[in-house]
């Protein structure tokens, strides 16, 4: 047994990011994490495996749409699935050992198995009892369950996002249940590796909470690259059956029952937070009728000494939210200020275009009943876009009417997940649209459109 200032459970980004900071604070530190290696969902089966697949996609794509019009001659590229599967299982490992060093470069301590907290101040791991005078639950999400589809993994028909990222090979047919972040990188993942891809949505938009506008450009871009949508259509069940899948499901408009079959199907609809087996309900730790850990602004639960932060409270499911919250309960901690801005958190696609926005929606500006004015940009106006053939999309930048301060940025094209942070940095800043305009932006960079749509928000954009 060991007594540590902090035992951490759970080694995602909330919680490696919250170690390290509490290590740096110079506190001494365990980290809990029952899977074979450090980085929790993100870094084994989430973020970076997802986008390994997304980038060896997007130049497969690259090579059979854009090469010849470059005048870059190729007999058609080949896939080696079982290459870019390694070369997938090389990232995650390069990134899991990466937290490894950095534990032992800040002396942390990884206590390898499954925890569970039969008191405050202890953290049961196997049959040793460690303690702690501060406990942070940083367990993370797993895939929801859909009732009437039974996901089996290694069976590899009907899989949740875990097995879509290690499929055996490449399907000639895919469906993917919910047109959510996860079932749009995925579906164009497996769409560009060749796979016929059909999408069903329970709503009438693809990609819930994102500005309308954005939406429906989105699902156009798509519908073009290939994948196909069923909108309005709740799944009731999936069957595996000979050779593949069969999907139930029900329109809404006229609650006629439809059936469609792939080689594949993907169950993407959402994730909850994982705290089973902690022995939270018998500590007394309030929960959200969601199944979060309830926490105050400082992350404490309603128990002495235990925090809770990531993807297993409320918030957005995003791992750079997940790693703020870990720097904020470590300074916490450590007795300094943690402070997480909620209104300045990104979220990105990575589909290509890009997809990427901050702040207020259109709507929910309107909704709030604010005056606003808009700045919009196409990336056709934009060179660089132009000379990369990503011409598609447009910058989108929401202020005040009165004040001209920034209130959100929604973005659909090239680079879009960089692109956005210079107005997360003008949002933190408290900017108006004018100090983005006034902003010396180089030329030829997609980054002018942003320059741009914030011109646009006053006396007119330039190349428009
Ligand atoms: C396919 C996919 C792609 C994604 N892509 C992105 C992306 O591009 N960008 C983005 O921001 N987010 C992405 N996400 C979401 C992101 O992975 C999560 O928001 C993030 O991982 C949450 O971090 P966390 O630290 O809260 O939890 P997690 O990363 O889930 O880590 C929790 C860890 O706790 C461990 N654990 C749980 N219970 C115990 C216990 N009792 N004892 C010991 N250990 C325990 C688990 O094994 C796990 O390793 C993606 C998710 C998926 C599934
Ligand atoms: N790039 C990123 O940042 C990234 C990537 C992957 C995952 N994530 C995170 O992971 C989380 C989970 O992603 P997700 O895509 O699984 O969930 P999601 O909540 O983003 O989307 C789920 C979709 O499934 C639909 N749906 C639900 N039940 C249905 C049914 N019975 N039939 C048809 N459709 C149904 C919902 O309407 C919704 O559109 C998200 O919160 C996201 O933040 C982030």
């Amino acid at each position: 047994m060991c007594m540590y200032d902090l035992i951490v459970i759970g080694a995602g980004p909330g919680g490696y990011v919250c170690a390290i900071r509490a290590a740096q604070l110079g506190l001494k530190v365990g980290v809990v994490e029952g899977r074979d290696a450090l980085g929790g969902t993100c870094l084994n089966v989430g973020c970076i495996p997802s986008k390994a697949l997304l980038h060896a996609s997007h130049l497969l794509h690259e090579s059979q749409e854009n090469f010849e019009k470059m005048g870059l001659m190729i007999s058609p590229v080949e896939v080696d699935w079982t290459k870019m599967q390694s070369y997938k299982a090389e990232t995650v490992a390069g990134n899991t050992k990466g937290i490894e060093f950095l534990f032992k470069k800040n002396k942390i301590d990884w206590i390898k198995g499954w925890a569970s907290i039969p008191a405050p101040g202890r953290v049961k791991v196997g049959d040793t009892e460690h303690e702690a005078k501060a406990i942070v639950i940083a367990t993370g999400s797993s895939p929801a369950a859909l009732k009437g589809v039974e996901v089996d993994n290694e069976g590899g028909t009907i899989v949740d996002s875990t097995g879509a990222l290690v499929l055996p090979k490449i399907p000639k047919s895919m469906i993917v249940i919910g047109a959510g972040v996860i079932g749009l990188e995925l579906g164009s993942v497996y769409s560009r590796l060749g796979a016929e891809v059909t999408v069903i949505e329970y709503l009438d938009v693809i990609t819930p909470g994102l500005d309308t506008e954005i939406q429906k450009q989105f699902h156009k871009i798509l519908a073009k690259q290939g994948l196909k949508f069923v909108m309005g259509a709740a799944v009731t069940s999936a069957q595996v059956k000979e050779g593949g899948a069969e999907v139930a499901y029900a329109l809404k408009k006229d609650d006629s029952q439809q059936t469609l079959t792939a080689d594949v199907v993907l169950v993407s609809t959402g994730r909850r937070p994982h705290v089973e087996g902690l022995g939270l309900e018998a500590l007394g730790v309030a929960m959200t009728d969601r199944g979060q850990v309830k926490v105050d602004g400082h992350w404490a639960t309603s128990v002495k000494g235990i925090y809770a932060i990531g993807d297993a409270v409320p918030g957005p499911m995003l791992a750079h939210k997940a790693e703020d919250e870990g720097m904020a309960v470590a300074d916490v901690i450590a007795g300094k200020h943690g402070h997480v801005n909620y209104g300045v958190i990104p979220a990105v696609i990575y589909t290509t275009p890009e997809v990427a926005s901050v702040g207020l929606t259109e709507e929910q500006a309107k909704e709030g009943g604010r005056k606003i004015k808009i700045g919009k940009f196409p990336f056709m106006g934009n060179a660089r876009a132009k000379a990369q053939f990503q011409g598609e999309g447009f910058v989108k930048l929401i202020a005040d009417a009165e004040t001209d301060r920034i209130l959100g940025c929604h973005i659909i094209g090239p680079s879009a997940g960089d692109l956005i942070h210079e107005v997360c940095v003008a949002m933190e800043f408290g900017a108006s649209a004018e100090d983005l305009a006034l902003t010396c932006h180089a030329h030829p960079t997609v980054s002018e459109a942003v320059r741009e749509a914030a011109l646009a928000c006053g006396t007119g954009a330039i190349h428009a």
